[in-house]
């Protein structure tokens, strides 16, 4: 839906009503008993206060007119009575419980959709703040608006019986009266529509400013956030930014509650003068004698029933009016064409059974929404048993080149081919089982180790033995057989019991995870973030081993420990400078022989230092 201030009208409101067929699937496939019950209590509820005010009436008429000494017959009503107030009040339980695990169904049903369909979106669509803003607008506000819809259906349709039954119980006294009564409110409607036009606008526009607050509080209330905070001592101004985006909340809020304040005061006070004068003429039929008192009670009743009802008749319509674009919110966001390859292959994609080589033919790729190359015109082949490092400044484009790779992209100029065929062909969660990679973001999930592990290839996550080997590939093994619970001990100290870990630890896991993969492409992307050089040699190594007849990819921006390979690319501004042994950079690439020295010699220095301190130590 294409929203601004200026477009939302009537027919906006009338193209959202368009939604209801599946919405109300949507309630069917939740719980269908449920919803059946659910609907017939309502039109039960319905027609129960008018019932109500009957009973009443005959009691009391049964009092006044009955001669003394046939009590039974009062007797008989007042059974009646408490059978019917018996029944009402049973009915009210029923709902209420039936309504509870309805409700509790519904939402779990829509969040699951909603992250249902988060799983199927792609990079890019994460990038795209748009479609986090919509995302977030699912989450937030149309979790609970199609329950809220199906109440204010059913107190719509209980309203509407309430006030019918109650207009022809009125109508036997005075039918000009009870028309009144029912024409006044719906002249506030058209205001109240207006102030709820509002409204939806301003939680529409919040969505961005949503965000933002929960990142805030993420950065105030997330462990790894938490030692900048303190050492920067940030936290008061990241609360001052909080707040004032609260604040801006508050004051929008406060504009509207006024308005609808004075609306409500304004129309309140015309509907109770009809009341009140309805009343007045109940009062003096009374007294001429004209109605019983049992009369009198139930049409005062009768009145205030029809005069509260048909206000709350009103605020469901406008509620349910405004229910309803949000719920456009949620389907537009369900609807989502996702931009991960996976979901748009048609299925006739050819299945990928293992990657012999890669070709990247004069790849060029610049980020959605951006005009800089990340990539330009890359070339490059590499066949089975081929082991890489990437090298390159930050910004070189190193990574993106990977992202290409796991088809996180696909808006690329030039072609990638997989065994000599285009990669745009393959079905892409097969392309993406070949690959084992440990990205330079890699997740630390706050789970058990089996699961950290585990998670590379989940459909052997309990065999314990594959998982040990992969912790031995990664060089943790003892490390793995030492923890309190060895591989079920939980990690991380979000839950409890867990086991924190160091970064170059959880490094090494993210390692093992990509080894517990069967891969016939294995990418690692900088792991020397976290690891001491020591470790990273380790790694470099067991990679090198490890990767007989497959293809591996490494990328660092430690120079001495990729010299160990047997290809070397050096990218800088997104292209392929030089590709060689290290020997042949050194001789031919000015700048990798200058960063390579550059690095060699603070090595060296520090060497000389650590040696000149063990000994004078
Ligand atoms: N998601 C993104 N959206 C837009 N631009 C991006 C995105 N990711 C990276 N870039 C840009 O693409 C260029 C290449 O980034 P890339 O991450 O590939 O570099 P890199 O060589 O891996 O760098 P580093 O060594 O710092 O990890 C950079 O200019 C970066 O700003």
């Amino acid at each position: 839906m294409q929203l601004n201030n200026q477009s939302i009208d009537l027919k906006n409101i009338l193209h959202s009503f368009s939604y209801w067929p599946r919405l109300f699937c949507l309630f069917w496939n939740t719980h269908k008993v449920y919803f059946i019950s659910i609907t017939i209590l309502s039109f039960i509820q319905g027609i129960l206060p008018v019932l109500s005010l009957y009973m009443t009436q005959l009691l009391v008429n049964t009092i006044v007119t009955t001669d003394t000494g046939v009590f039974d017959e009062i007797l008989f009503v007042f059974l009646l009575f408490i059978i019917f107030t018996i029944f009402k009040e049973v009915v009210n339980l029923i709902t209420e419980y039936i309504d509870g695990l309805f409700q509790t169904l519904l939402t779990n049903k829509l969040n699951f959709m909603i992250l249902d369909k988060s799983n199927t979106l792609g990079q890019e669509d994460f990038e795209n703040s748009e479609v986090q803003d919509q995302l977030k607008r699912a989450q937030q506000e149309t979790g609970y608006r199609p329950y809220q819809i199906f109440q204010q259906i059913l107190s719509i349709i209980t309203s509407v019986i309430t006030v019918i039954s109650s207009i022809v119980f009125l109508f036997y006294w005075n039918w000009w009266v009870a028309l009144i009564l029912i024409v006044l409110p719906s002249f506030s409607f058209l205001s109240f529509i207006k102030i709820s036009n509002k409204e939806f606008f301003v939680f529409w526009n919040r969505a961005g400013r949503n965000r933002q607050s929960w990142y805030l509080t993420h950065l105030l209330t997330h462990d790894k956030a938490f030692k900048e905070v303190k050492i920067y001592n940030i936290g008061r101004l990241l609360l001052d930014q909080y707040n004032k985006i609260m604040n801006g909340f508050y004051s929008e809020d406060k504009q509207i509650a006024t308005r609808r304040l004075k609306m409500s005061l304004f129309f309140g006070l015309i509907n109770l003068a009809c009341v009140f004068f309805a009343i007045y003429l109940v009062i003096r039929d009374t007294y001429l004698k004209q109605i019983l008192i049992g009369s009198f009670i139930s049409y005062v009743q009768a009145i205030i029933l029809i005069q509260t009802t048909s206000e709350r008749l009103m605020h469901s319509v406008i509620n349910l009016c405004q229910h309803n674009l949000f719920i456009e919110q949620l389907f537009s966001y369900l609807e989502t064409k996702s931009n991960d390859p996976v979901y748009r292959r048609p299925d006739s994609a050819i299945k990928l059974e293992v990657i012999e080589s890669i070709e990247f033919k004069n790849v060029s790729f610049s980020y959605p929404g951006t005009e800089n190359y990340a990539l330009k015109n890359v070339s490059l082949i590499l066949e089975k048993g081929d082991k890489i490092a990437i090298v390159g400044k930050n910004g070189s484009g190193k990574s993106t080149f990977i992202k290409l790779l796991c088809q996180l992209y696909e808006n690329y100029e030039g072609e990638i081919l997989i065994n000599g065929i285009n990669l745009k062909l393959y079905d892409t969660a097969s392309v993406r089982e070949n690959i084992g990679a440990v990205f330079q973001d890699f997740m630390q999930y706050e789970m058990p180790l089996r699961a950290n592990i585990g998670f590379g290839n989940f459909k052997h996550m309990h065999e314990d033995e594959l998982i040990y080997k992969a912790a031995e590939k990664a060089g943790i093994a003892a490390f793995a057989k030492a923890l309190p619970n060895k591989i079920d001990t939980q990690l991380g100290k979000w839950f409890p019991g867990g086991f924190q870990l160091s970064g170059g630890q959880w490094q090494k896991i993210a390692i093992a995870r990509a080894f517990f993969r069967d891969a016939s492409l294995y990418i690692l992307d900088e792991p020397s973030a976290a690891l001491d050089p020591e470790s990273e040699k380790e790694v470099f190594d067991k990679f090198i081993q490890l990767l007989d007849n497959k293809i591996g990819i490494f990328i660092s921006h430690r120079y001495t420990t990729t010299k160990f390979a047997e290809r070397i690319i050096y990218m800088e501004d997104g292209e392929i400078k030089a590709m060689g042994s290290h020997q042949e950079l050194m001789e031919d690439c000015p700048d990798y022989y200058y960063l390579y020295n550059l690095q060699a010699d603070s090595y060296t220095d520090n060497d000389l230092l650590s040696t000149k301190n063990v000994v004078n130590g």
